[in-house]
């Protein structure tokens, strides 16, 4: 029987990390959703703990998507560019308010040639992360792109959106503040949370994958309070469609199939 080794001293949440700017943030709240805290405190968090949540990494190449998973994953940053290759993937381990909970973060690669190979791992994402460089305003403008893409195999309703501008360390602080006006506008329109970091100094990395566990978390926990509460005995379950005659919509889906 394998046991799991108990979850790093620092990867332990005890309560919800603050966002990055108030005005991209997808939500401002001080605390974790009440009800999400009484469930933990009760353990009534279903199926959660035992769930590997995927994320996706996802930007133009050589903007720092590996080094930012490296900086947080292995503490390591290297100065030389190797492009990813298809993808890669890394397990993190978290406690979120007692709770084991895991992220399995995969690098996709951004050059052209291997984008193919790398859009057949886009499916099933809880929280995708566009990776811009804050020194080049051409990658933030692609990041729109890079969303579509990543929209076209999950379900735009169940995915959280980050949107992470890295090598804030190479900019000047006049510099930085001219494209985070532009990312943070871009950040609002695609209903993300915008983040700034710097893989080399390491530079808000904790903080932001921090932020992506706790939120990744608290939604999965909602969301498995509604399922539960809607098979309680006695209750009504509420079918979620917009089709006055659900035969219909089940008829077209089975063709669908076919
Ligand atoms: N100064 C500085 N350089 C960085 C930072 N992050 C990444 N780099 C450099 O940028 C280059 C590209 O980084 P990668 O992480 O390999 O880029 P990528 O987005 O994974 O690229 P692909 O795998 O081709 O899609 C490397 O030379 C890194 O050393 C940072 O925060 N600061
Ligand atoms: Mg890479």
């Amino acid at each position: 029987m394998s046991v799991l080794p108990p979850v790093r001293k620092d990867r332990v949440i005890p309560q919800l990390p603050k966002f990055f700017n108030e005005g991209a943030a997808l939500h401002t709240e001080d605390e974790f959703d009440t009800k999400v805290k009484t469930a933990c405190q009760e353990q009534r968090t279903g199926t959660v703990g035992f769930k590997i949540s995927k994320v996706i990494v996802v930007g133009d190449l050589a903007v720092g998507k590996t080094c930012l998973i490296n900086r947080f994953c292995k503490d390591a940053f290297d100065k030389n560019y190797k492009a990813t290759i298809g993808v890669d993937f890394e397990m993190e381990r978290f406690e979120v308010l007692g709770v084991p909970f895991s992220l399995q973060l995969w690098d996709t690669a951004g050059q052209e040639r291997f984008k193919c190979i790398a859009s057949t791992y886009y499916r099933g994402a809880q929280a995708v992360i566009i990776v811009f460089d804050l020194t080049d305003v051409a990658s933030l403008q692609h990041t729109r792109q890079w969303l579509e893409d990543a929209m076209k195999e999950n379900d735009p309703t169940n995915v959280l959106l980050f949107l992470v501008g890295t090598k804030k360390d190479l900019s000047s602080p006049a510099q930085y503040s001219l494209i985070e006006e532009d990312a943070v506008k871009m950040a609002a329109e695609i209903k993300a949370e915008y983040w700034a970091v710097s893989s080399l100094s390491g530079e808000n990395v904790r903080e932001f994958f921090f932020r992506v566990a706790s939120l990744t978390f608290e939604s999965n926990v909602l969301a498995e309070l509604e399922k539960s509460g809607s098979r309680r005995i006695g209750e009504v379950v509420k079918i979620n469609s917009n089709s006055p005659n659900l035969y219909a919509t089940n008829k077209k889906k089975q063709n669908c199939c076919h």
